[in-house]
């Protein structure tokens, strides 16, 4: 009898050291996890400020234009934001930013002019990688304004669609339907102004004149801002983006492993076939789901081991 509570206390004590061995693992995982977090969203990151940003995707300059006037009135609002270009921007900070807006041109074939190939195809390629997931952007809210022309038929402003529509996958939350300016309507400016008094409206929390958005930050859903094309129309340009992209946009078996690149440590490969540096196989944001993944298929059997490794040593 007293051999028998002997044996189970000391199975009881065994399996005790078990699950605490199973438990300080754990914990030693999620303070490495934090660690990591930290590293991957500081909380003063000098690429990611409270301010808002606007980016402007343009070649001739029109959208940039635009994009200045618009600066110019948020400002006057006491709206603050950065004015960017997606060439000096690092597209793995989009999961920092809080408020976005684009003002984007569509060129040939229904793609962004060359210098902001990187930026679009980080997003197509991110947009459809299930390991990155429709949380990336979940803390981002963002508008977009497309600058083209009608007579390019379905490519008529298929960047800006583009950029919303991934956007939207990744998590981002549209506040205001895509504005489709044609350049060729003689009306672009007050089209634009038109949007730009709406944005500032649903910025400052209050109505908008045509009744749609009558709340603070409304955000307008995957369907919604579809104007003159379909879900359709969305897939085709996927397609061109990736087919036809401009400089820094071939993607390769490579890529196919690894998406989501950054032009921090990512190989930015010229439409001349130049490589300037190597290829990250997993983004950072990528890396960190799968060692979840992988801590967690393993944790049963790591409880395993010890007990059994526990038992061995009775
Ligand atoms: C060669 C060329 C190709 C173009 N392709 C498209 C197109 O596919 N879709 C579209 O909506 N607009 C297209 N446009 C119209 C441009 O978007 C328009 O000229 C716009 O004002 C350019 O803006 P940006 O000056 O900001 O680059 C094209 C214009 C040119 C000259």
């Amino acid at each position: 009898m007293r051999l028998f509570e002997a044996y189970n206390s000391h199975s009881a004590r065994l399996t005790l050291l078990a699950l605490l061995s199973a438990s300080t693992l754990y914990c030693f995982y999620k303070s490495l996890r934090l660690k990591r977090h930290a590293l991957l969203f500081p909380t003063t990151n000098p690429n990611s400020s409270s301010k808002g940003k606007l980016f402007f995707v343009s070649q001739t300059g029109t959208s940039e234009i635009l994009a200045r006037r618009l600066l110019r009135l948020l400002t006057s609002c006491d709206l603050s934001f950065d004015l960017v270009h997606p060439k000096d921007y690092e597209p793995e900070d989009l999961s920092k930013e809080t408020l976005v807006l684009i003002v984007a041109s569509t060129w040939e074939d229904g793609n962004p002019p060359p210098d902001a190939g990187f930026f679009s195809n980080w997003l197509a390629e991110s947009a459809d990688d299930f390991r990155v997931g429709s949380m990336l952007l979940s803390r981002c809210k963002f508008a977009v304004f497309g600058v083209g022309s009608r007579s390019y038929g379905a490519a008529f402003n298929a960047v800006a669609r583009g950029f919303s529509k991934r956007m939207r996958k990744l998590g981002g939350l549209q506040v205001l339907p895509v504005e489709e300016g044609d350049v060729d309507a003689g009306d672009l400016d007050e089209v634009f102004d038109v949007w730009s008094r709406k944005l500032i409206s649903v910025l400052k929390g209050g109505s908008v004149e045509n009744g749609v958005f009558d709340g603070s930050m409304a955000v307008v859903e995957s369907d919604a801002e579809t104007i003159d094309g379909s879900e359709e129309d969305y897939d085709d340009d996927d397609d061109a983006d990736r087919e036809n992209g401009a400089e820094g946009s071939i993607v390769d078996l490579e890529d196919i492993a690894g998406k989501g690149p950054s032009r921090k440590t990512k190989t930015m490969t010229t439409s001349s076939g130049t490589i300037n540096g190597e290829k990250e196989m997993v983004t950072p944001v990528i890396r960190a789901s799968l060692e979840k993944q992988v801590f967690l298929f393993s944790l049963p059997s790591l409880v395993a081991e010890i007990g059994k490794w526990a038992r061995d040593l009775e």
